[in-house]
C-alpha cells in the first residue's frame, strides 16, 4: 500500500487531540493511528492496524475504532523472573473529525483499505460442542466469541454439534466456496473430526486448503495450548479469537491428526498456527 499520512484535529472519546493516520510501511511498522490529546498532558498514543484493530465503521463526522488492545493497569505479573502476560480487552476509540464527515468518512475507506489488505478471514463457518470440556462451550461463545468476531465484522455461521461423529458429517459436505475458515470451539475432540470430514471428501486435496482453527472450550486443549504458545500468544479463548481474526497462519501436519487423537500430542510441538492450513504429503493418510 501507498505510504500516506493524514492528518487531523479530533476528539477522542470526547477529549480535543490531533490525531495521524499513516497507511504502508515506509516507517518500519504497518499502518497505525496516533494521537496526542491537546495540551500533551498524556503521552501520546496509537493502535497498530495490524495488532490492535478488529474492525472500523464511519458514523456521520465519527470513526469508530474497534480495538483489542493489552490493558496495561490489568496486567499480571505473577512471580519475579516470569514473563508479564498482556492482558487484551475490547475498548472502542470514538474519532470525532473537527474537519467533519468528508473527513470521517475518507479516514474510514483508508482505514477499512488497511484492515482489508492483511487479508483477514471474512466468512467463517463455526462448530460449538456444547459437551466439550465443563459443558460451557455455548456460554463462551455467546460471551466471548461471538462479540469479538462481531466488532471484527465477520460473517459467522454456528453450528451446534448435535452427537459425536455431527461435526465430521458437516465437515465432510460443507460448501466450502462460501467460507474462509473453519472454527472449532472445542477440545481436540472435534478438530480430529472436522479434519477427518474433510479428508473423506472427493475433493479433498483442494479442501485441505481450508484454514482451521481451534478455541479452546474443551477438556484438555492440548492443540489450542499449543499453538498459542508457539506463536507467543497468552494461552486464552479471547487471544485465541482474536489471532483467528487476524488471520494467523501456520501449516500443520494433518498426518498426525488422522492418526489419533494420541498422536497429536507427540506432534504439536512442530504444528505453530492458529489458523492452520493444513498441509497433506501423502494420501495413504486418506481415510
Ligand atoms: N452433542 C454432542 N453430544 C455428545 N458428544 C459430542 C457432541 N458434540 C460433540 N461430541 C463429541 O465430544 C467429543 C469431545 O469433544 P471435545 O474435544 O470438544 O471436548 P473434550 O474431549 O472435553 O476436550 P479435549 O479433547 O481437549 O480433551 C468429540 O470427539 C465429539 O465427537
Amino acid at each position: 500500500m501507498e505510504d500516506r499520512h493524514a492528518y487531523e484535529k479530533v476528539r477522542v472519546n470526547g477529549a480535543p487531540a490531533e490525531a495521524t493516520l499513516s497507511t504502508g510501511t515506509g516507517g518500519g511498522g504497518g499502518p497505525e493511528l496516533r494521537w496526542r490529546c491537546a495540551g500533551g498532558v498524556t503521552a501520546e498514543r496509537s493502535l497498530s492496524l495490524e495488532a490492535d484493530v478488529l474492525g472500523v465503521e464511519a458514523n456521520g463526522k465519527e470513526v469508530v475504532v474497534r480495538a483489542f488492545v493489552a490493558d496495561a493497569a490489568a496486567a499480571s505479573c505473577a512471580a519475579v523472573g516470569k514473563r508479564r502476560r498482556e492482558i487484551r480487552r475490547r475498548k472502542d476509540y470514538v474519532f470525532e473529525m473537527a474537519a467533519g464527515e468528508g473527513a470521517a468518512a475518507a479516514w474510514g475507506d483508508t482505514l477499512r483499505g488497511c484492515l482489508d489488505s492483511f487479508g483477514r478471514p471474512k466468512r467463517l463457518f463455526v462448530f460449538v460442542n456444547p459437551f466439550g470440556g465443563k459443558k460451557r462451550a455455548n456460554k463462551i461463545y455467546a460471551a466471548e466469541i461471538k462479540p469479538l468476531f462481531e466488532a471484527a465484522g465477520v460473517q459467522i455461521t454456528t453450528q451446534e454439534t448435535k452427537h459425536r461423529g455431527h461435526a465430521r458429517e458437516v465437515a465432510s459436505s460443507l460448501d466450502l466456496g462460501r467460507y474462509d475458515g473453519i472454527v472449532c470451539v472445542s477440545g481436540d475432540g472435534v478438530l480430529v473430526e472436522v479434519v477427518n470430514g474433510i479428508l473423506q471428501r472427493t475433493d479433498w486435496k483442494e479442501a485441505v486448503k481450508m484454514p482451521i482453527g481451534i478455541v479452546p472450550a474443551g477438556t484438555g486443549n492440548g492443540m489450542a495450548k499449543s499453538l498459542l504458545h508457539a506463536a507467543g500468544e497468552t494461552y486464552s479463548v479471547s487471544d485465541a479469537v482474536f489471532a483467528i481474526i487476524r488471520g494467523h497462519k501456520q501449516s500443520l501436519d494433518v498426518c498426525a491428526i488422522v492418526q489419533g487423537q494420541e498422536r497429536i500430542f507427540s506432534v504439536l510441538s512442530m504444528t505453530w498456527g492458529l489458523v492452520a492450513d493444513i498441509d497433506i504429503e501423502s494420501e495413504k493418510y486418506r481415510l
